[in-house]
């Protein structure tokens, strides 16, 4: 088993629930539980924490192995080195954010520290919180507390349980850079409950999708967003997203440029420098298949790409399965239109696409 790798076997009911998976995770990048409610994704992320004691499990995370019913092992949670954030901060009431964090960091004894207590207080942008009690504070910035609070105790590892739940739609918007700034400065492994496309999008680099207690599919996020046998290319929030580069500008029409393995793209204006790394989302209800490039179109983005696969929907839709580059882009369009443009693995199209947002 490599390194960088988490291994789970967990076997556990509740009545009329029963969770039974079998995973091999990275443990690298940020990996979304992603599944309706009441799928396991809490319970599984406990389970790993060790706040749930599977009678059948086994966990190694790299070459520690926390648990192993077989052979007697379970490590309690104090003994794994990681951070859990719950859905609501959970800071101690009395006492001041300094002193939440100093408790953290106390806690972590004779561990070797790979992150300072100030690169936390500095990431999470909490020094002019420092000196409040958890009370005064709004509930994006007691998250940002207990986000900085796990990491003050140098976790090899984060676990966050829907940390954006109890906040309102815009400060969930202005939360976001937070986290994609603890991976880019600190690169920990991160795995991330949430039931919203909107995270997996922005956040995910490995998803795992659950349903009634079983992984539905696994895999990096390009791939897992766009298998036409996985849950995700059905629904109406299907989608592929692409990471790519910026590249330039035209203020005058207020777009940016950036290209993608799967093409060059022109984006709605981005507020970056050219060069810097941009995540879009492009739906597949956005994207019209021609079979030769449009001539006069209104819509800007077009790249030649091929099919890959045509699944039915049902209900007079069909998504299909294209490759643009290096890239895996869907489209959903008719029945009919399937048929027409008799559209079968192999054959050359150009995909249009009407509209792309970009997620970070
Ligand atoms: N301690 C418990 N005792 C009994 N049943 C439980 C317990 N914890 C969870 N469950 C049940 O297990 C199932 C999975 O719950 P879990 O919280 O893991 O789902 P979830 O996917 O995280 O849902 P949500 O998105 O709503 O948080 C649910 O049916 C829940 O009622």
């Amino acid at each position: 088993m490599s390194a960088s790798e988490l291994k789970a076997r967990f076997k556990l009911n509740y009545g009329e629930f029963d969770l039974d998976l079998d995973l091999s995770l990275p443990v690298a990048g940020v990996t979304v539980f992603y599944g309706h409610s009441g799928s396991g994704k809490t319970t599984l992320l406990r389970c790993i924490a060790g706040l749930e004691h599977a009678p059948y499990g086994y966990l190694r995370i790299g070459d520690t192995l926390w648990q192993d019913s077989e052979r007697g092992v379970f490590l309690p949670t104090h003994r794994r080195n990681l951070g859990y954030v719950f859905q609501d901060a959970n800071l101690f009431p009395h006492l001041s954010v300094r002193a939440n964090l100093d408790y953290a960091v106390r806690r972590m004894r004779c561990r070797e520290r790979k992150i300072s207590l100030q690169q936390a207080i500095e990431l999470l942008a909490i020094a002019p919180l420092l000196a409040r009690m958890p009370e005064r504070l709004s509930g994006g910035e007691r998250q940002r507390v207990a986000i900085a609070r796990a990491l003050a105790a140098s976790p090899d590892i984060l676990l966050m349980d829907e940390p954006l739940a109890a906040l309102d739609e815009e400060r969930k918007q202005e939360f976001l850079p937070y986290l994609t700034g603890l991976q880019q400065n600190l690169r920990i492994p991160i795995l991330y409950v949430t039931h919203s496309r909107h995270e997996v999008n922005r956040l995910a680099d490995h998803l795992l999708v659950m349903a009634a207690g079983k992984a539905v599919a696994c895999g990096p996020l390009a791939e897992t967003l766009t298998r036409l046998d996985g849950p995700l290319a059905a629904d109406r929030m299907a989608a592929s997203v692409w990471q790519g580069r910026l590249v330039s500008h035209e203020a005058d029409y207020h777009l940016s440029h950036a290209e993608f393995a799967g093409g060059n793209l022109s984006l709605p204006y981005l507020d970056a420098k050219p060069g810097s790394p941009v995540r879009i989302r492009i739906y597949a209800r956005d994207v019209s298949i021609a079979l030769q490039p449009p001539q006069a179109s209104s819509i800007l983005n077009v790249l030649p790409a091929e099919v890959r696969a045509v699944a039915d929907l049902g209900q007079g839709q069909s998504v299909v399965q294209l490759a643009a580059g290096g890239e895996i882009l869907l489209s959903h369009i008719t029945q009919k239109s399937a048929a027409l443009l008799k559209l079968a693995p192999g054959m050359p199209v150009f995909a249009q696409i009407k509209g792309t947002s970009i997620v970070g």
